[in-house]
């Protein structure tokens, strides 16, 4: 254990020792001090001399707040709380530090009026008003009020420091609402000084022993404390005891030695959550799905449920879209094509009131105007409020006509990009040139329209010329050449021109010929209202796009695909519609910063299927798209955190795996093409999906969709089998 350093020891603690007039004598001390204006360094030290040379302040101090400063660096957290903020000492130490590790934001819930006053007035005068918010009232409110609001929906690092029974009450609620999962850090102050034995015996518990503990009936506890903490601000206070907590939460916990400012000895309890029971979530999850169904139908008095129309619910992304407004209690309308008469897996949703089969817009104007006007009417004989269009790739700019049309002549707001923005970010080369005329890093891309064409590019008559590595890609709605990776130029020019001649490019044949980047690739999903993105999440590509699993928003990565999203949205104006782009990280250039690394690669104006992910978010990104229907403009409007998921869990299609995972490996075995240890390989990826990710069609509360996609696969493969 480290010594204490006398010289720096704060003034004895008194008889009484807060709430008698220093902490506003502590304001003006700091503040009469200009130099110290703008630089949270020179404000903690005048605090510190203050305790020192005046009078005592239950400050964390010097020793132990730089154990709290170090696991800042460590954990680098996205936002922290701190229960307990008195005159802002913690609050301007770790805030600093959160923003120094790239951190957004800083909550110090603080009940006392006065003290709360005191934190505003420090960290203004430290130039930390950009970072830190500070939440008035008692901390369950606070952390109730934090998560209803979104603007938090997981702790990354939490400071306990306030009224100490508290501790393992307000744990326990931030576990009950779910805001605790893995990679959650705790930090408790004053363990041993006066100590706290029941949050350190709830934190050290193993699973079992607070599965255990759960069955008892829960009362408060402020017997268990030492001195007068439990008493400390005038008699003993009544705690929730609603939350139960989750038991299922493994933490590892161990206690940091240190001094109080005073040099009293005192430690931090440092805890990490580092997973979660799998089986016992399982089934506590599966309660949860029930239990949050059923809490949208007694929505409240006051609420207004809108009408929603989603088309595209025939696709997994738009029947999540339509059970996270029905979830919410709105009234939901669901349409789509249905080829060749098939009902599609979505009209079997409980979610919708009514489904609309819709036809295929085919090209020309006089169909776009038949496809317009057949939502239109759909829109005017439901009342729609807001249509939220999912539907596919063949109708993206036909789509966008509509949009266009329907707010023109109804009342209606859309969610989808106006015909000529569509177009642009669709069409390959004409999203790059946007994209670098906004002035964002591209990758070389030309548009081609013969073979000569590409072979200039490929084989230029200029010698010494640095070679680069370009893939072809069609810029129409061309699958045969989608998955297609050849690298060019081939050995010989010749061995090239064969290439292209297949491809046969032409000018009603449209390619572009793109920069390889060698790196990993990663799609994101945004929804955009009005030039700002409000909701984002991005995966990495998965083959056959049948797989996915968010990259933490916390992480530097997404947080750079993010800011990438945000700042092209900006740039493209006042526009409102689902907006995805691809994404290379180039893995040569590591020396550069990571929003020099990523290079576009295309852009896709719809709802991406990585929606998916949002399923615990749903009221949170219900309200994003509803934002659409607010007036126009954001000025005024309380501008809430852009909506992430808060699950790392992934999602897989059971169907799309029995088929990759087991069937396929299991045949090209028996056929003496594939090998034993590949078969095996395959296997455990599917029982790790099935065990750990989700369906991204089932529900268990919404079963009907994902039985009905299953049935009509079957035939289709007993079909397809057959005429083999
Ligand atoms: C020990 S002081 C916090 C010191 C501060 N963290 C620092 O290091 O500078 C405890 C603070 O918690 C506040 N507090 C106590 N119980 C609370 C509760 N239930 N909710 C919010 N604040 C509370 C008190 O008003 C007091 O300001």
């Amino acid at each position: 254990m480290p010594s204490f350093e006398e010289k720096k020891a704060y003034a004895a603690q008194e008889e009484t020792f807060f709430d008698d007039g220093r902490e506003e004598e502590l304001v003006d001390f700091v503040t009469s001090q200009p130099k110290h204006r703008g630089s949270p360094q020179g404000v903690l030290a005048a605090i510190d001399e203050f305790g020192r040379t005046r009078k005592y302040l239950m400050n964390v101090g010097e020793d132990k707040g730089s154990i709290v400063v170090e696991l800042i660096r460590e954990t680098r957290p996205r936002t922290m709380i701190e229960l307990g903020g008195y005159c802002g000492y913690s609050t301007i130490l770790f805030a600093d530090a959160v923003r120094a590790a790239g951190g957004e934001k800083y909550y110090s819930l603080e009940r006392n009026v006065n003290f709360a006053k005191n934190i505003k007035a420090l960290i203004e005068f430290a130039g930390l008003t950009d970072i830190v918010e500070v939440v008035l009232g008692p901390s369950d409110d606070g952390i109730k009020n934090l998560h209803k609001t979104g603007k938090v929906n997981h702790i990354d690092l939490m400071f306990l420091d306030h009224y100490k029974p508290a501790y393992t009450t307000d744990l326990k609620l931030c576990e009950s609402l779910g805001l605790i999962s893995k990679g959650t850090v705790l930090a408790a102050d004053n363990v041993i000084t006066p100590g706290n034995p029941p949050y350190l015996k709830y934190v050290r518990s193993s699973v079992e022993e607070k599965r255990a503990a759960l069955t008892q009936e829960s009362k408060q506890d402020t017997e268990n404390f030492p001195g007068q903490s439990a008493t400390q601000y005038g008699k003993v206070e009544t705690l929730g005891t609603d939350a139960k907590g989750n038991p299922h939460l493994v933490y590892e916990s161990k206690l940091v030695e240190s001094f109080e400012p005073t040099g009293v000895p005192d430690g931090i309890e440092i805890t990490r959550c580092v997973e979660e029971d799998f089986l016992v979530s399982f089934f506590a999850g599966a309660a949860k799905e029930i239990e949050h169904k059923r809490q949208c139908i007694s929505s409240s008095s006051t609420f207004q449920p809108r009408v929603i129309l989603v088309t595209g619910v025939g696709m997994s992304k738009g029947l999540s879209i339509a059970r996270a407004f029905y979830r919410e209690g709105h009234h939901v309308i669901g349409a789509d094509f249905e080829p060749f008469g098939i009902p599609v897996c979505g009209r079997f949703s409980s979610t919708l009131r009514k489904f609309y089969r819709i036809s295929k817009p085919t090209s020309g104007p006089a169909e776009s105007r038949g496809y317009a006007e057949g939502l239109l009417d759909i829109v005017n004989r439901e009342s729609v409020d807001l249509w939220v269009s999912c539907s596919g790739v063949a109708s993206a700019v036909q789509d966008g006509e509509a949009a266009e049309i329907i707010e023109n002549e109804s009342k209606c707001r859309a969610i989808q990009f106006g015909a000529q923005t569509t177009k642009t970010l669709d069409e390959k080369h004409l999203f790059i040139k946007q994209t670098r005329k906004f002035g964002l890093n591209v990758p070389e891309t030309h548009l081609i329209t013969s073979v000569e064409d590409a072979l200039r590019v490929l084989h230029p008559s200029e010698k010494g010329m640095e070679r680069k590595q370009y893939i072809m890609k069609s810029v129409g709605l061309d699958d045969t050449t989608r998955a297609d990776m050849t690298l060019l130029p081939q050995a010989s020019s010749d061995d090239t021109r064969s290439y292209l001649a297949r491809l046969n490019p032409s000018v009603s044949r449209l390619f572009v010929l793109q920069q390889f980047i060698s790196g990993p690739e990663y799609c994101t999903h945004s929804v955009i209202i009005r030039g700002r993105v409000m909701v984002f999440a991005a995966c990495r590509s998965a083959e056959l796009l049948m797989h996915y699993e968010a990259v933490s928003p916390r992480s530097d990565l997404s947080r750079a695909l993010q800011k990438y999203s945000e700042i092209y949205a900006a740039k493209m104006g006042c526009v409102t519609g689902h907006f995805s782009i691809d994404f290379m990280l180039d893995e040569r250039s590591t020396e550069l910063d990571l929003m020099s690394r990523l290079y576009p690669i295309e852009c896709n104006p719809r709802a991406h299927t990585a929606v998916v992910l949002f399923e615990q978010e749903s009221g949170r990104m219900v309200d994003a798209y509803l934002s659409a229907l607010e007036v126009d403009g954001m000025d005024g409007i309380d501008i809430q955190p852009v909506v992430t998921p808060s699950t790392t869990k992934g999602y897989y299609w059971i169907g799309h795996d029995l088929v990759t995972c087991v069937l396929l490996p299991l045949l090209s075995t028996m056929a003496m093409k594939g090998s034993i240890s590949s078969l095996t390989e395959k296997r455990k990826v599917f029982l790790h999906h099935l065990m750990f990710w989700k369906d991204g069609t089932y529900l268990l509360w919404d079963p009907l969709p994902f039985w009905w996609l299953y049935y009509v696969e079957l035939i289709e493969f007993g079909m397809d089998w057959e005429q083999k």
